[in-house]
């Protein structure tokens, strides 16, 4: 196949989530169901030897609302900076969380609740930064879930009629109920989306081996642009590298 028909690669982003100061993998989103792996600027780093080229960086006590772990996001950033993009999200939610995420280094901002529960503001965020911010879609069924994943935040479909209205740049979107589970990604899910958008897509939640992988290539054409890859990594069903591989060919 020549270079002009081949299908685009996929970009992975593996998930450092930190609850507690630790790496840490929940399933379906639920606080108290965290497996521990260890220091998470070890995890960044080793993402980073690996070859990532984007890491989906998480505080999971800023996003529940019971804390933060802003002084570990900071070095965990400085030590992958110039090799890594990172993707940050968890509690930015108003311009002094947004200011400062920019300002450690994030080049790309996940906002969640801030976009379900105050409109206007992430309205104004996207105009005023563009590309730099993304929103996370996550959705149980076609609802979706803010503050932690605790709260509902209203139907996919008319938020996303007003966040294109608003020209989003991209989705991140989380199917909750398959999140640290293993069980594949929500395909069919990922489709609806970007049937109703031209922005890209990141899926994230389920992946479980490089077969889900090959499956999310086949939507690159469609508008997926990338996956994020979470617990099959940590658990070793597959690496990094073998992953990167099967997102590329
Ligand atoms: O990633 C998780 O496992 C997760 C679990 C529970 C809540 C949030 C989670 N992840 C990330 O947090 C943002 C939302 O944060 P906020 O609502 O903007 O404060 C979400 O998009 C995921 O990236």
């Amino acid at each position: 196949m020549s270079e002009f028909n081949k299908t685009p690669r996929l970009v992975l982003l593996p998930a450092v989530d930190v609850a507690g100061g630790k790496a840490v993998r929940l399933t379906k989103g639920e606080a108290g169901t965290e497996t521990n792996y260890g220091d998470p600027i070890d995890a960044a780093v080793d993402w980073a030897d690996q070859g990532a080229e984007w890491i989906h960086l998480v505080d999971l006590d800023a996003a529940f609302g019971r804390g933060s772990n802003g002084g570990i996001l900071k070095k965990a950033i400085r030590q992958v900076r110039g090799r890594v993009n990172i993707e940050l999200s968890g509690g930015i939610r108003d311009d002094e969380s947004l200011e400062h995420a920019l300002a450690i280094g994030a080049k790309r901002i996940n906002l969640g609740t801030a976009a379900l529960e105050n409109p206007e503001w992430a309205a104004s965020v996207i105009a005023q930064y563009g590309e730099a911010i993304a929103v996370g879609l996550d959705v149980r069924g076609t609802t979706l879930a803010a503050r932690g994943w605790t709260k509902d935040g209203g139907d996919l479909w008319q938020v996303m009629d007003r966040l294109e209205e608003a020209g989003a740049a991209r989705y991140v979107v989380t199917d909750v109920t398959k999140d640290g589970t293993l069980q594949g990604p929500n395909l069919e899910l990922l489709r609806q989306v970007m049937d109703r958008t031209h922005r890209p897509v990141v899926a994230s939640g389920g992946i479980s081996n490089l077969d889900d992988i090959a499956a999310l290539r086949e939507l690159v054409p469609l508008g997926l642009e990338g996956a994020i890859v979470g617990k099959a990594l940590y658990a070793g069903a597959f690496t990094l590298p073998e992953a990167l591989d099967v997102a590329s060919h």
